[in-house]
């Protein structure tokens, strides 16, 4: 730290995050000037340009103390947010590490993912906040009797005590190395969460801190209820985007100032400020929503990754479809792999069933929705009194209304893609733009009055089931039926309740939940995602495939006439072959090939750089001139870069939306080429007029 003598008053320099915008190029923590030490961490508020703004004191970069700055060209601090506890360095370590990694600024990553609500109090407002916090941590945990146990499946057994061996290593870092990261893989219903709960209990025990990520929290209410009920003698807070601005405030201090034993939430939780932390656990680690798809994109589950190694405790990663990069290091013996191959109560897992669609009889303009024989194994659960479940992966009544004389359909005037008819409200709305228009009476171009759904989503499908089997109680869960506040809730618990027959749903009631009652799955239109260009399609299909099968059967009473019912016109595709004999196993080691040898991921690292402009022109002519910025470097030589390409939905709002996609063969060789070039974008986007934006994505998900 570099002090100065100016007046009569002794001055520090002082680093500070801010939030700058991107496009001023501005990465990295600033300098200000402060009356007083200020321990790195502090939250700060520091004249920025014209506004008053939340900033982090920043630790020095190692080394680069001693440059020297004119200090009476630097600004002061202008208030110190005391009441608040310093965030610690390791925290300022992981924002700066994910600052980096996802070409973002220091900044901006350490104020966003902080509680929004820190960067709207003055010092008074916090301590206020701290006041209340206190009070509402004063009030004690209820009396509650000694929670039960279940005894753990050999397995679990198993699982556990080579956890607890890499708990027990963690905790003598002088001796061992930081511990590996633990892949759970455990087919569906093999009982990983009670695995997650024994080993939170033992860290708890050990006075630790645990942080629980799971990919969506509203959707398993029943996951926080075996937390909250196993650990109702300790504090156990949330965090995740639904919370109200003043609880996740709450939350969020209670687990910095080491209150609050149990964090579970969503991917912004991997940032939570926890000083005692001594476990990770990443339920569902293949989910694509661990991936933040704004701004920073960061995975919450490699960052969790990497939290665990710097902090040297272990991380628990879980999954009955691991994805396959975590597979992949699980082989190469960099992850620990500990599994659990059998269902708990010993029931198998549901017989699949892949039913050829070619084998219908086609009549003109009619596909049948639901095949006469998968009809029959409807028709049988309901006289048995067990559930359906109906798996289609596509809300709405149908994706496209079209006109039968003149062939109009009902495209987004603002995007490439079709407006989804809405029959309940009889609304056709665009699911990219939100565009929404009432249904026209008749078509628009040619005024013929029959206009039909093309197509069929979760809406129609209800109906059609209605139809099919009368006296049915037939229940539909997609984002459009819960979108009131605890109407997902009660949704769920009506089906855990057996209120109903058949249920009709999206992804939302595929993965993670313990349904009892039900002993058929049927997907009945999974194959567009065989074909699309996404080299990931086959994997997030797979996975989802396999997590709606494990719906069925989970009472071991029921396991054996359980069923997976697909309706597809290509039952002999591998893929449909592996899921067939839930061969997760042989599907990663097919996947893993392919991708080896078409250097894809996670073989080789990737990065799509993106361009939105008002014309697909301009959007191409930025990305090129940017390519050909890159292939004058040195460091390009490592890499590959692609011509630029249109998105998959290339318009959207009326911005064209175009992307590159850069290949290298090693991590380090990408964020080398990254990192030099980048900077050097944001001069060449002010020579490109009505280019809107760009952005670059690390390890994108979906290409
Ligand atoms: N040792 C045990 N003894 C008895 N019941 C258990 C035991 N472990 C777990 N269970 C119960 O088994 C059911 C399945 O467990 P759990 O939900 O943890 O499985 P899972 O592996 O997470 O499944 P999925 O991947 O499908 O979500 C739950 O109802 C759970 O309460
Ligand atoms: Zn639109």
């Amino acid at each position: 730290m570099t002090t100065t003598v100016t007046d009569t008053q002794v001055r520090v320099r002082v680093r500070v995050a801010v939030d700058a915008p991107q496009h001023s190029g501005l990465s990295e923590p600033l300098d200000y000037l402060s009356e007083r030490l200020l321990a790195p961490g502090t939250l700060v508020q520091v004249p920025l340009g014209k506004r008053e703004v939340t900033g982090v004191v920043w630790p020095h970069a190692e080394g680069a103390a001693g440059a020297e700055l004119d200090a009476s060209l630097l600004r002061p601090v202008s208030s110190v947010l005391d009441g608040l506890l310093p965030l610690s360095a390791s925290w300022c370590e992981l924002v700066s590490f994910a600052a980096h990694y996802y070409q973002r600024s220091v900044g901006e990553v350490a104020l966003s993912v902080l509680p929004p609500q820190l960067r709207l109090l003055d010092a008074a407002q916090l301590l206020a906040r701290l006041k209340r916090m206190t009070k509402w941590l004063a009030a004690p945990p209820e009396q509650v009797p000694e929670p039960m146990r279940p005894e753990l499946s050999g397995d679990q057994a198993e699982a556990l005590l080579q956890l607890d061996a890499a708990l027990a290593a963690a905790a003598h870092p002088e001796t061992a190395g930081p511990p590996a990261p633990v892949l759970l893989y455990g087919v569906t219903g093999s009982g990983k969460t009670e695995v997650y709960l024994r080993a939170a209990e033992h860290a708890l025990d050990r006075g630790q801190q645990v942080l629980v990520l799971v990919p969506e929290i509203n959707l398993t209410p029943q996951l926080e209820a075996r937390f909250n009920e196993r650990f109702a003698a300790h504090r156990i807070v949330s965090l995740h985007s639904g919370l109200t601005p003043a609880n996740r405030l709450r939350n969020w201090m209670a687990a910095h100032l080491g209150h609050a034993e149990l964090v579970l939430g969503t991917r912004l939780a991997v940032f939570a400020s926890m000083p005692r932390l001594g476990l990770i656990v990443v339920d569902e680690e293949h989910d694509p929503s661990y991936k933040q798809q704004e701004g920073a994109r960061y995975s919450a589950r490699d960052l969790a990754v990497y939290r665990a190694h710097q902090l040297r405790i272990p991380v628990l990663l879980g999954s009955a479809t691991p994805s396959l990069e975590s597979w992949q290091r699980a082989e190469e013996g960099r992850y620990q792999r500990l599994s659990l191959p059998r269902r708990i109560g010993g029931g198998a897992l549901p017989r699949v069933r892949l039913f050829d669609m070619n084998t219908l009889p086609r009549a003109k303009g009619v596909t049948t929705v639901i095949s006469p024989p998968l009809l029959d194994a409807l028709r049988e659960r309901l006289e048995r009194g067990e559930q359906s479940l109906v798996f289609l992966n596509r809300r709405g009544y149908a994706p496209v209304l079209h006109c039968t004389e003149c062939g109009w359909k009902s495209g987004c005037a603002h995007c490439s893609a079709w407006r989804v008819f809405h029959k309940l409200d009889r609304t056709l709305r665009c699911h990219h733009c939100g565009f929404t228009e009432r249904v026209p009476r008749a078509c628009p171009d040619c005024g013929n009055q029959d206009i039909a759904p093309l197509g069929r989503g979760t809406e129609r499908l209800e109906e059609q089931m209605a139809e099919l089997l009368p006296g049915a109680r037939v229940a539909r869960i997609d984002a459009d039926s819960t979108k009131l506040k605890g109407a997902l809730e009660t949704q769920l618990n009506a089906v855990h309740a057996g209120e109903v027959d058949v249920l009709v749903g999206t992804q939302m009631v595929a993965k993670g939940h313990d349904f009892r009652r039900i002993t058929l799955v049927a997907a009945v239109n999974p194959d567009g995602a065989l074909f699309t260009s996404d080299f990931r399609a086959p994997e997030r299909l797979f996975a989802l495939m396999m997590q709606a099968a494990g719906r069925a059967g989970r009472d071991a009473e029921a396991a054996a006439r359980s069923e997976m019912w697909v309706q597809t016109w290509h039952p002999l595709h591998p893929l449909y072959q592996s899921l067939r004999t839930h061969d997760y196993a042989a599907f990663a080691t097919s996947q893993l090939a392919e991708r080896r040898m078409a250097g894809l991921p996670p073989f080789a690292h990737l990065a799509l750089l993106r361009a939105d402009a008002r014309t697909p022109e301009l959007a191409k002519a930025f990305l090129q001139a940017a390519a050909d910025w890159a292939a004058a470097m040195p460091e390009a030589r490592q890499v590959t870069l692609y011509p630029p390409v249109p998105m998959s939905v290339a318009r959207v709002a009326n911005v064209e939306r175009m992307q590159m996609l850069v290949e290298a063969a090693s991590r380090g060789a990408l964020q080398r080429l990254l990192w030099h070039w980048l900077p050097e974008l944001h001069a060449l986007k002010r020579e490109h007029k009505g280019v809107l934006r760009w952005a670059v994505d690390v390890d994108p998900l979906a290409i």
